[in-house]
């Protein structure tokens, strides 16, 4: 059994990947506004985050808990435009990062990254909590060869 974690490179490489994403979305016209100074935690809580859906540890859950993912993004009021390029720039990270070239792989990080992106502008547009979208903990995010032995 090969977890994307496991097969991204774990810790390290995901990581490095958080990083080089992170600076790109401080340097970007258009997210400025909504990104518009560094956050020391967010490398470390990105990374937390991507290596627990991927199925590695669980410290996102156990240390900051599913809530925090959500309060963090309410109110932001993330336009499509700023969707996009959030994504974009997570594609191009992941190529400057040395990830996996493997169309599996990827597909299961676009799938993720979609996903993710989503569920962020709909809880950034939030008014009351039932507009908040339903899911209440990290998406166990898995591909084919999660069940080869
Ligand atoms: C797969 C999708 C996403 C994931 C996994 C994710 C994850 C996170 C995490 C873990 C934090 C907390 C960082 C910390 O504790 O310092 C955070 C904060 C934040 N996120 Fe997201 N996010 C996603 C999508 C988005 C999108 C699409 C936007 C806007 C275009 C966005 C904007 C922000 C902002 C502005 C913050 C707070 C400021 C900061 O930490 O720099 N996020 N996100």
């Amino acid at each position: 059994m090969t977890t994307l974690y496991q097969f991204a490179g774990g810790d390290e490489a995901l990581h490095r990947l958080e990083e080089l994403f992170y600076t790109k979305v401080l340097a970007d016209p258009v997210l400025r506004s909504v990104f518009p100074a560094r956050q020391l935690s967010h490398v470390e809580h990105l990374t937390w985050f991507t290596a627990e859906s991927f199925g590695g540890p669980d410290r996102f859950t156990t240390g900051l808990g599913f809530q925090y993912i959500i309060d963090v993004h309410r109110h932001l009021k993330i336009t499509d435009e700023q969707r996009e390029r959030f994504v974009a720039l997570y594609l191009e990270a992941i190529d400057e990062a040395g990830l996996p070239d493997d169309d599996a792989f990827r597909a299961a990080v676009v799938e993720h990254l979609e996903f993710g992106s989503r569920v962020a502008q709909q809880n950034s547009h939030a008014e009351t909590d039932d507009q908040l979208h339903p899911i209440r903990e990290v998406p166990a995010w898995t591909w084919p060869r999660q069940s080869e032995h």
